[in-house]
């Protein structure tokens, strides 16, 4: 591990900016046409993630569509975090929906095959974009929801709980949970921390070691989740609840963050 940090503390977000190139407007799947009038929308696509974002209200929806199930790959994490830094640079965005192009599947975690016959460089830069994707969500000075629309195991789970909010779909073949146990690995203790900080110790000692992955119900009697609503309702729910958030006077809903703020 400690090879792997050491590798990684030369990974530069820049670097891989400039290797990425430019937004593309015109690529991406036909699916994933804005959803937004023309007159309020501005649509950023890189080949992983589509942004949407409403000038008229400040809310960008952030979709991920990396087929076959949102991995979290080096490529998709670099896209990621760079979409999600435009957004916090943009003084008129105020809050990120994340939510996923695909049928059945939010995020199935970390990219397995990252993970499997790859050079300590690469280990490195990987773990990394892991890390950067988390800090740069969990320190989001946006409101930030998770419109859960699918499946979303261990990492796919992490980035849900990196959010303010989190809204499933509630569709009895969707689970949840950070069910790393149950793969042979232990789960790191920034994952760990932030799934205390949302269920409490005890729910988290038993999801941890027990590595369960919740049904959409019992993901939110565990307080994994906090609202469960049918799964054509998932968007336009965690949309009204971002605007009741962005409501609330003098941002406070933002400042009172106890992750970003420290007053
Ligand atoms: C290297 C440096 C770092 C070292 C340190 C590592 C320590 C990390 C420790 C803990 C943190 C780990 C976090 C993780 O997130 S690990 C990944 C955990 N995720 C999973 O195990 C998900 C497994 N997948 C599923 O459960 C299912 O696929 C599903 C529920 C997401 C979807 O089911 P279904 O719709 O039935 O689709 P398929 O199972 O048929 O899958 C389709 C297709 O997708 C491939 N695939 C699935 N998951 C992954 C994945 N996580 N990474 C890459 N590819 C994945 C699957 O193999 C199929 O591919 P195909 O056969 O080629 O079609």
């Amino acid at each position: 591990m400690a090879t792997l940090l050491k590798h990684s503390a030369k990974y530069a977000l820049s670097g891989r900016l400039a290797r990425l190139g430019v937004h593309s407007r015109h690529g991406g799947l036909q699916c994933l046409q804005p959803r937004l009038l023309p007159h309020q929308r501005s649509a950023s696509t890189s080949s992983k993630i589509l942004v949407e974002m409403d000038d008229s209200t400040g809310i960008a929806v952030l979709t991920m569509k990396n087929p076959p199930v949102n991995s979290l790959s080096l490529d998709f994490l670099t896209e990621f975090s760079i979409s999600l830094e435009k957004l916090e640079l943009d003084r008129g965005c105020r809050g990120v929906i994340l939510t996923s192009a695909l049928p059945k599947i939010f995020s199935a975690g970390l990219d397995i095959m990252e993970m499997y016959g790859k050079s300590p460089e690469h280990c490195g830069e990987f773990w990394k974009a892991v890390q950067e994707m988390w800090l740069r969500l969990y320190g989001s000075s946006m409101i930030t929801i998770a419109a859960i629309n699918g499946s979303s195991p261990a990492g796919g789970c992490l980035m849900a709980l990196a959010c303010d909010y989190r809204i499933m779909a509630e569709n009895p073949k969707y689970s949840i949970g950070l069910n790393e146990t149950q793969l042979g690995i232990v789960a790191p203790f920034w994952f760990k921390d932030t799934l205390v900080n949302t269920v409490g110790n005890r729910a988290a000692e038993l999801s941890l070691q027990l590595g369960l992955l919740y049904s959409a119900p019992d993901a939110l009697r565990t307080g994994l989740v906090d609202l469960l609503v049918p799964e054509d309702k998932v968007l336009s729910t965690a949309s009204q609840t971002m605007t009741q958030w962005l409501a609330i006077p003098g941002e406070n809903a933002i400042g009172s963050n106890p992750r970003v703020s420290s007053s």
